[in-house]
C-alpha cells in the first residue's frame, strides 16, 4: 500500500486520539495531513508538534491565536472555524478524510471531502443519520468509499467481504444494552449523569456514552446502516449482547450467518478502515474464549427506551424525519449533562420536537442544514419550559 494521507476530523477526542495511536504504529503507511479539533488547543498543538501535519484547524476561533503562536516556529498552516475545516478536507495530499466529530457539524466537511473524491472513514454516524440518502448519492456519483469506523457497521462490512454477489437478508445489530439494561422506568425516573456515564464495555466520549445508556446510539446505528448498507428498515434487527464481544451479523439468503468477534478496541475497526482491504499485523490484546465463556443475547426492551423505537418510526417516515431526531437528541444529551432535563424526559422532548417541526420528504442540503437548525431551537425550547 502507498503511504495513505490521511485527515483526522475530531481528533482530540475518544476516537480521533486512537486514530493517531494507529497512525503511530504505522508511521511508514500512514501520512498525517490534517489535524482538526473544536475546542482543545493544548492537545492539538502536542499532535501537531508529534504529526506534522500541513495544517491544522480548531473551530473555537478565539483559540486561533493561541494555536497560531505555538505554531509559529513550524511549516503548519492553522486555521479556525466550520469554513476552514470545509476547505482543508479538500488538501490535495489527502486520500482518505477520517471523520471523528462529534454531531451534525460533521455533516458539512463530510459533503466537501466527497465532492473532492476523498474516500471517508466514518465514525460520525450523525453525517448519515441526518443525510444518509444525499452523502451515500455523492459518494456513489464521485466514486467515492464510505468505510464504516462504528464498530457494528465495521463488522457487517468485514462480513461482506467476498459476498458482492450476495444478497442480504438480514442484519443483526448488537447493542451491548448500556449500564441501565434491565432496569425499569421506576429507576430510570432518578438516575444520574453520573451513572450515565459508566458504560459497562466502552471508553467513549460523553455524548455517545449518554446515547448508548438511551438506546438512542442503537437507533443512530440502524439509520447508519440502512444508508452504508442500502437496506429496508424490517431488514434491520437489534440484539442485546451484554458482552460487545460479537460486532455484529449478516444473514444471507440461504440462512447462512456471518458474524465479526473481538474484544471491545476500537482500534481494530479504526485500522481496518485506514487499510483496507488489507490486514495490518498489530499487537492489540487478543480474544481469549475463557475470560468469556458464556456471550449472551436478549431482547431489546422498546417500551422502556423509547429512543430506540423513535429512531425505527423517523426511518420509516423518511424525509427530515431523522434529521429532526438527532438535532433533538444533540440538544437533550447536552442539556442532560448539564443537568437539565432528566433521563426519561430526554426522549420527551425528542418526540415533541419531531411532532411540532415541518416534514419534508425530499430534503436538499439546505433543508437538512434548516430543518437541523429549527428543531435545535424548538428542543431547547421544550428542555427551557421544563426547568
Ligand atoms: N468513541 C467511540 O468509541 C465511538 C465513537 N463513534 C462516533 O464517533 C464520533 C466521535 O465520537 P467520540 O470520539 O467519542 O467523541 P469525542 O467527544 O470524544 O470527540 C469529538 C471530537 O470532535 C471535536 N468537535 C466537537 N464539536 C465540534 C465541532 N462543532 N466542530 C468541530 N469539531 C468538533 C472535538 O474537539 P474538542 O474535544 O477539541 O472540543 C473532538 O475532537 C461520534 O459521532 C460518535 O458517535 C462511533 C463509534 C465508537
Ligand atoms: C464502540 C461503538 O461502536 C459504540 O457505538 C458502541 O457500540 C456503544 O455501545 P452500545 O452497544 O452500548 O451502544
Ligand atoms: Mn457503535
Amino acid at each position: 500500500m502507498n503511504r495513505r494521507g490521511i485527515a483526522v476530523l475530531g481528533s482530540t477526542g475518544s476516537i480521533g486520539t486512537q486514530t493517531l495511536a494507529v497512525a503511530r504504529a504505522f508511521p511508514d503507511d500512514f501520512n498525517i495531513i490534517v489535524l482538526t479539533c473544536g475546542d482543545n488547543a493544548e492537545l492539538l498543538i502536542q499532535q501537531a508538534l508529534e504529526f506534522n501535519p500541513q495544517a491544522v484547524v480548531i473551530n473555537n476561533e478565539d483559540k486561533y491565536i493561541q494555536v497560531k503562536e505555538a505554531l509559529a516556529h513550524t511549516d503548519i498552516d492553522v486555521f479556525a472555524g466550520l469554513q476552514a475545516l470545509e476547505e482543508v478536507v479538500q488538501l490535495t495530499d489527502i486520500d482518505v478524510v477520517l471523520n471523528a466529530i462529534v454531531g451534525s457539524a460533521g455533516l458539512r466537511p463530510t459533503v466537501k471531502a466527497i465532492q473532492k473524491g476523498k474516500d471517508i472513514a466514518l465514525a460520525n454516524k450523525e453525517t448519515l443519520v441526518v443525510a444518509g440518502e444525499l452523502v451515500m448519492d455523492l459518494a456513489a456519483k464521485h466514486q467515492v468509499r464510505m468505510l464504516p469506523v462504528d464498530s457494528e457497521h465495521s463488522a457487517i462490512f468485514q462480513c461482506l467481504v467476498g459476498e458482492e454477489q450476495n444478497p442480504i437478508e438480514k442484519i443483526y445489530i448488537t447493542a451491548s444494552g448500556g449500564p441501565f439494561r434491565g432496569k425499569d422506568r421506576d429507576f430510570l425516573t432518578h438516575v444520574k449523569k453520573e451513572q450515565a456515564l459508566k458504560h459497562p464495555n466502552w471508553v467513549m466520549g460523553a455524548k455517545i456514552t449518554i446515547d448508548s445508556a438511551s438506546l438512542m446510539n442503537k437507533g443512530l446505528e440502524v439509520i447508519e446502516a440502512k444508508w452504508l448498507f442500502d437496506l429496508s428498515v424490517d431488514q434491520i434487527d437489534v440484539i442485546v449482547h451484554p458482552q460487545s464481544i460479537v460486532h455484529s451479523l449478516v444473514q444471507f439468503q440461504d440462512g447462512s450467518m456471518k458474524a465479526q468477534l473481538g474484544l471491545p478496541d476500537m482500534k481494530l475497526p479504526i485500522q481496518y478502515a485506514l487499510t483496507y482491504p488489507a490486514r495490518f499485523q498489530n499487537n492489540f490484546q487478543r480474544f481469549n474464549f475463557m475470560d468469556y465463556p458464556s456471550l449472551t443475547f436478549e431482547k431489546p426492551d422498546l417500551e422502556t427506551f423509547r429512543n430506540l423505537a423513535l429512531a425505527y418510526e423517523a426511518l420509516a417516515r423518511g424525509g427530515n424525519q431523522a434529521c429532526i431526531l438527532n438535532a433533538a437528541n444533540e440538544v437533550v444529551v447536552d442539556a442532560f449533562l448539564k443537568d437539565r432535563v432528566s433521563f426519561l424526559g430526554m426522549s420527551d422532548v425528542i418526540e415533541q420536537v419531531i411532532q411540532s417541526v415541518d416534514y419534508i420528504s425530499t430534503p436538499t442540503l439546505a433543508d437538512y442544514l434548516e430543518t437541523d437548525k429549527v428543531s435545535r431551537i424548538k428542543a431547547l425550547e421544550l428542555v427551557t419550559k421544563l426547568n
